[in-house]
């Protein structure tokens, strides 16, 4: 039996992975769950999954989400301490982080630091801690399991199955797919009047508000680039992206005798998260298997820069290195979530990234305190210059 710390239950990710583990109550029990806000999808998952703890954000949450539990046993706890708790427990093995952006860094790095097995969906904590998060898993022993599609895929596609590992002398590179987002083909001059529906509205993936919108800005890639880079000891300059409409092919690694090894199957996270859970066995997910009979094409296309400016950007931040992936990484959660606010135009959400790369100084990440430090100073700048733009 594994024993599971679900970070972020209530999102797609954390949904996904209580439908996996559903399926096989012989093999996981749920002995940590939490969400942000949403207390009533909480509350019924806690009454579904009997967990010993429940983290909300505040005490005023924690008290209600009491209240709807009644008579059923979970603790509930609230805050950043109320996430370690959860991580903390001694039964937990496994820990999903699947809370959205910086805020499920703390938590990740702890289940990292106590040498759990890490189930790495928060790509945000990976790209702003970097170096940091991957000495901790080196020294703890943790098992860090990629399970972003991509990263996922590439992780079945390598020799050794081993995080962290380089493949140097027999891998040329490692191909990352794009979708192209819902924008691929429309007229670069509408781009200004993107509203938030459009912009989460993606072609394949049913996925949170936040990571949908840096599908569509490309975001999503730059920073899918950095998390390849860290998790596959590897250069900015080993990583290709290629646009791949159908997300059929999650990721594909060349290697140098001219051999391609891809990864394919139905759009549908259940399959990474089975993956992760059940490494290195295999379990079902309850994916609708690929028919290749209704598959009428594979297709690839080129970048186009102009289309998609924060991968380039995000291409820069990952050589520059240091605090810059950091600051790009506030700097884009704050522009998202003005952009879902509708604060500021879709377009605009690039021209903040790179007016804020530009502005802010980088430095050297020697420990967690000047990430933490830089992503607090960002956001406070990001924000306001985000007032004096409109
Ligand atoms: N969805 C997908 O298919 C994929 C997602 N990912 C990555 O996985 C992560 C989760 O994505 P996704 O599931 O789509 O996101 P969602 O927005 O659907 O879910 C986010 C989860 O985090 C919780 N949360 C949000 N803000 C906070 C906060 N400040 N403190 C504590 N908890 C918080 C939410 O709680 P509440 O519900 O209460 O708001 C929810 O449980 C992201 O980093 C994303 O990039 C990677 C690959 C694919
Ligand atoms: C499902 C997943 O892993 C997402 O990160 C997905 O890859 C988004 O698709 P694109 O960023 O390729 O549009
Ligand atoms: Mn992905």
């Amino acid at each position: 039996m594994r024993y599971l710390c679900v970070l972020g239950s209530t999102g797609s990710i954390g949904e996904n992975t209580l439908d996996v583990v559903r399926q096989h109550p012989d093999k996981y029990c749920i002995s940590s769950l939490s969400a942000n806000t949403q207390i009533e999808k909480l509350a019924s998952q806690c009454l579904e999954f009997r967990p010993e703890i429940a983290v909300v954000s505040t005490a005023e949450l924690a008290t209600k989400l009491r209240d709807l539990l009644g008579e059923s046993p979970t603790t509930v706890m609230y805050g950043l301490d109320g996430l370690i708790q959860a991580v903390r427990l001694t039964q937990v093995d496994t820990v999903m982080a699947a809370i959205v952006g910086a805020a499920g860094l703390l938590p990740t790095l702890e289940a990292a630091k106590l040498g759990k097995r890490v189930l790495l969906a928060n790509k945000e904590a990976l790209v702003m801690s970097g170096e940091l998060m991957i000495n901790l898993v080196r020294q703890s022993g943790a098992e860090l399991l990629p399970i972003d599609s991509e990263h996922n895929a590439i992780f079945q596609c390598l020799p050794q199955n081993q995080i962290g590992q380089s493949s140097a002398n027999t891998v040329k590179e490692l191909l990352l797919t794009a979708s192209g987002g819902p924008f691929l083909h429309r007229e670069l001059n509408s781009f200004p009047d993107i509203s938030p529906a459009e912009a989460c509205k993606h072609p394949n993936w049913v996925m949170g508000r936040k990571i949908s919108v840096d599908s569509a800005t490309m975001m999503n890639k730059g920073l899918e680039l950095i998390e390849a880079m860290w998790l596959f000891d590897t250069s900015p300059e080993k990583i290709k992206v290629v646009i791949h409409p159908q997300s059929i092919i999650h990721s594909m690694v060349r290697y140098i005798d001219g051999s391609i090894i891809a990864q394919l199957g139905a759009p549908d996270m259940r399959t990474p998260i089975a993956y992760g859970l059940g490494w290195p066995n295999r379990i079902s997910s309850g994916v609708q298997e690929l028919d290749f009979e209704m598959i009428s094409n594979l297709s690839f296309h080129a970048l186009e820069d102009a289309r998609f400016p924060l991968l380039k950007l995000a291409r820069a931040v990952a050589g520059q290195g240091g605090t810059a992936p950091t600051i790009m990484n506030a700097a884009n959660e704050i522009a998202v979530a003005a952009f879902l606010n509708n604060q500021i135009q879709f377009t605009q959400i690039n021209e903040v990234v790179d007016t804020v790369l530009n502005t802010l100084e980088v430095c050297n990440v020697d420990n967690l305190e000047i990430v933490l430090e830089t992503d607090k100073m960002v956001r406070d700048f990001t924000n306001k210059h985000i007032q004096t733009i409109n």
